[in-house]
């Protein structure tokens, strides 16, 4: 007989909430019959149309307190569906315990194990002094625009008074358990050139292309040394690098030319670019206004003006009980820079402090990847160990 959670989570994973449509119709539906189940008190603000974002509470024993957020994003990236050895949208599983789906590490796995955590400690009547608030939020995988950065700046969010926020992290392929405690800052910038043009048999000067180009190389001279600083560079408490701690750049677009002979007159190079919050963002930008000298252009698609993040100091008492409560359970701990965004940087940035912390441990990184998947036990243990930290944070008398 298998798990009635892992039964639920399989159900959840069912749901199609892929971009660039997800079904956050049949999703709402299936968070609001839980939280019935579970009893839970429950809203669905849909301030976008077809975007909704659903809360749902429990009260707790001293709602004056500042309350925990429990957020999970509730869209999932689209499938290349030939390479999955099975629908990734059956939530079938293996015969090890796999269940392999779209979303079972990006993040339904944590949105699923909330609900678990929640339902248990009701169950075992462990009513908490702070109130836990479980938010559903749409679009995180492209942005966030209409789910919790518009969320947040609303005063239905302004009067859950959140304390401390838990949200989503990524897999380890080791035992530790990987938490973010900051993210870098997104920019996706383009970049475009105008040029001479003539016939593509001529030695023209100055084209599009030849600016483009020196450009880029810059771009990519920059690149290669931060790629050899997350080689050798260590963090000031003697810890290696992690990619979190490096600006990336990636050249992720092209366009230029409409036909072999014709030199084209205009050139566009789209980068995504990843900035640690160490980084002065002020300077950071010069320097790429530097790369790009006196050409015209630079459209900024995406940008952040500064990264924020949560500060692991013995003051802070949401780190220190998450910390004391990993190193009680014999689980070791990585504390880093998330690579990409999440939802996370909207909370940070409007002072609440906030930890990504997905429990799967052992286990390949599959987040956006072909056969995502995760093991039922491990998605069982994370219950478990939800509970016992949601609890415990909940517990926290003084912030
Ligand atoms: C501009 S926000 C982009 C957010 C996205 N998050 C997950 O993959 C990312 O590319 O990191
Ligand atoms: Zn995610
Ligand atoms: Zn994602």
């Amino acid at each position: 007989m298998e798990n009635p959670a892992v039964t639920r989570f399989r159900q959840y994973l069912r749901i199609k909430t892929v971009q660039p449509k997800p079904d956050y119709e049949s999703c709402t539906r299936f968070l609001l019959e839980q939280a019935k189940e579970i009893g839970l008190k429950s809203s669905v603000f849909e301030y976008v149309k077809g975007k909704p974002i659903v809360l749902l509470t429990w009260e707790g024993r001293d709602p004056s307190l500042p309350s925990i957020l429990l957020n999970s994003h509730t869209d999932v990236v689209p499938v290349f569906e030939e390479k999955w050895s099975c629908n990734p949208f059956e939530a079938c599983k293996l015969d090890n315990g796999d269940i392999v789906a779209r979303g079972a590490q990006d993040m339904k796995c944590v949105g699923a194990s909330y609900l678990e955590a929640i339902r248990c400690l009701k169950d075992q009547d462990q009513q908490p002094c702070r109130t836990i608030h479980l938010s559903y939020v749409p679009d995180e995988e492209i942005g966030g625009k209409d789910g919790m950065e518009h969320f947040i700046e609303t005063n239905d969010f302004k009067k859950l008074n959140v304390g401390f926020a838990l949200d989503e992290g990524i897999a380890n392929p080791n035992d530790a358990l990987r938490v973010f405690y900051g993210e870098r800052g997104v920019w996706w910038i383009n970049v475009i050139t105008k040029g001479n043009t003539g016939h593509g048999s001529q030695f023209v000067k100055d084209t599009a292309i030849s600016k483009l180009n020196r450009i880029i190389n810059r771009f990519m001279e920059f690149r290669e040394s931060q790629e050899q600083q997350l080689a050798i560079g260590m963090n000031t408490d003697g810890t290696k690098y992690h990619v979190g701690d490096v600006t990336t750049i990636n050249l992720t677009m092209l366009k230029a030319g409409v036909q072999h002979n014709v030199i084209p007159e205009e050139a566009t190079v789209g980068f995504d670019i990843r900035i640690p919050p160490t980084v002065d963002f002020t300077a950071f930008k010069n320097m790429i206004e530097g790369f790009v000298h006196s050409e015209p252009e630079i459209e900024f698609v995406q940008y952040n003006g500064a990264a924020y993040y949560t500060p692991l100091s013995e003051n802070n008492i949401w780190w220190v009980v998450f910390r004391d409560f990993c190193k009680g359970r014999n689980i070791p701990i990585e504390p880093e820079i998330f690579p990409a965004g999440t939802d996370s940087r909207f909370l940070r940035g409007i002072g609440i402090p906030a930890l990504g912390v997905s429990y799967i441990r052992n286990t390949p990184i599959l987040l956006h990847d072909h056969d995502e998947r995760i093991n039922e036990n491990l998605f069982l243990e994370g219950i478990e160990f939800y509970k016992d930290l949601i609890y415990q944070l909940a517990n926290i008398q003084k912030s």
